[in-house]
């Protein structure tokens, strides 16, 4: 079995639960009520400014350059046409600058503080434990409501569409395969840190939801 897929079946239901939550199935049939989809868009944007250090971490730490290319690309879109998405969204949705910059939850703490720790361990495979998750889990969730239903506003649309498609399943397959790769050359208890780094990033990904499909109006 691949590594990553004996991670995915270590995390079982925080896996199923984070990658079929009602918000993601609400937002594909254009239901998700606003309040909730402004209140994510706020948290997910203090978490995205924290994923991109993490990303800007395990490029540095990739063992070649041509490791490092493909996650330098996705850098790029998620600096660009992901970080436009996010204001362009604001905007449309008529979030005030106190609802933009609402204090973070206690999952995005928790993910601030996880990406945080996996970027100073200066550790690769700690790294690409929680950006697998973080583009796997979304990749699972957008693939089958891909492509969007033709009347979604954007702000719904284009989540899905940057998280599905031929562009995304290379993003995680590359990390994936950074993963997978990296994963027999650690010893017992290092694979051991992975795993539980991983099964920390999926539950976050869980409680994200939860937080988020919570009533914000
Ligand atoms: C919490 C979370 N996890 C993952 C992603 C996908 N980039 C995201 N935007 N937000």
């Amino acid at each position: 079995m691949r590594p990553t897929d004996h991670l995915r079946t270590l995390a079982g239901d925080d896996w199923i639960a984070a990658t079929t939550h009602p918000f993601c199935t609400e937002l594909a049939e254009g239901t998700l009520p606003l309040s909730k989809m402004r209140w994510y868009l706020a948290q997910d944007y203090q978490f995205v400014g924290n994923f991109v250090r993490l990303l800007a971490s395990a490029i540095a730490h990739a063992p070649t350059l041509a490791d490092s290319v493909p996650a330098a690309q996705f850098l790029a879109l998620v600096t660009g046409p992901e970080n436009t998405y996010f204001l362009r969204s604001f905007e449309a949705l008529d979030m005030s600058a106190a609802e933009q910059n609402a204090p973070p939850a206690p999952p995005t703490e928790g993910f601030n503080a996880l990406m945080a720790e996996a970027a100073a361990s200066g550790r690769y495979e700690l790294m690409l434990a929680v950006l697998v998750v973080a583009e796997w889990v979304y990749l699972s969730w957008a693939t089958p409501v891909n492509p969007p239903k033709d009347d979604l506003p954007f702000y719904f649309a284009e989540w899905i569409t940057l998280h599905a498609g031929d562009g995304f399943e290379g993003v995680v397959a590359y990390l994936r395969g950074q993963l997978d790769a990296v994963w027999p050359t650690l010893r017992a208890d290092a694979q051991g840190e992975v795993e539980a780094l991983f099964l920390r990033a999926v539950k976050l990904e869980r409680d994200f939801w939860d937080a988020s499909y919570a009533d914000h109006a």
